[in-house]
């Protein structure tokens, strides 16, 4: 799948001003890139940077969680957590994928949700009505960081693919970031089927997020 860069403008948020770029990939389908203190690059012609790697938040759409404040998941506070501190360093970038219920699409995953209701957990849910645990895919992402001339990462996460899956397509993810914020009684039994079905980089009882070199 190839992705395009279409345009960007400015973004006054409540955290500080980010610029919004706006890709597309072959079937129209877009993908949302905020930044901070890194300027366009043009491909051709760009240098190694000198600066640190900044921070980046590889983050899937959740729109019940990140719009819709809903408890079941850590989504919209991770995105608020990760835009705050992206502002307070200066410089970074959210790469907003629109990649809805791990890929799965809005109307399966409250599909899932109805399961949930009966008492599955997310992954069961998922398997239950034939699909993937995790039908995401991220090979936007490379176009997106290349746009910004951002070769080597430090990546907000606790998912182990994202950092694989960056760290095999050449992107250096000099460091892993933990990001716990948002637990509740709601979303601990997700979180402990994250962490212990989904191999997501959690301790046991969600006092922190594990660091990678623990
Ligand atoms: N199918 C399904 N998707 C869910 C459920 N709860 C949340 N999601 C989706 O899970 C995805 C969470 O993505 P991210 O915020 O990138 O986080 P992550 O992959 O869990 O990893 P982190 O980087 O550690 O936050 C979003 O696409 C949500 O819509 C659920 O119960 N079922
Ligand atoms: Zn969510």
């Amino acid at each position: 799948m190839s992705y395009q860069f279409i345009t960007s403008a400015k973004l006054p948020t409540r955290y500080g001003e980010f610029d919004i770029h706006i890709f597309e990939n072959e079937d129209g389908q877009e993908h949302v890139m905020l930044t901070v203190g890194l300027p366009v690059v043009d491909p051709d012609t760009a240098t190694p940077s000198e600066r640190p790697a900044p921070l980046i938040r590889i983050h899937s759409e959740c729109l019940t969680g990140d719009a819709f404040s809903s408890l079941k998941c850590d989504c919209g506070p991770q995105l608020n957590s990760a835009m705050q501190a992206i502002q307070e360093a200066g410089c970074g970038a959210i790469l907003y994928l629109r990649q809805e219920g791990r890929g799965i699409g809005l109307t399966n995953k409250i599909r899932a949700y109805a399961l949930q209701d009966q008492g599955h957990d997310t992954l069961d849910a998922n398997l239950m009505l034939g699909l993937p645990a995790d039908a995401r895919i991220y090979d936007m992402c490379g176009p997106m960081l290349a746009h910004i001339g951002v070769d080597a990462v430090r990546l907000i996460t606790n998912n182990p693919n994202k950092i694989a899956y960056l760290t095999e397509h050449g992107i250096n993810v000099v460091e892993r970031v933990p990001l716990l914020v948002g637990v509740n009684d709601m979303n601990a039994e997700y979180l402990a089927t994250k962490r212990d079905r989904m191999g997501h980089l959690l301790d046991k009882d969600f006092n922190t997020a594990i660091h990678l070199n623990k």
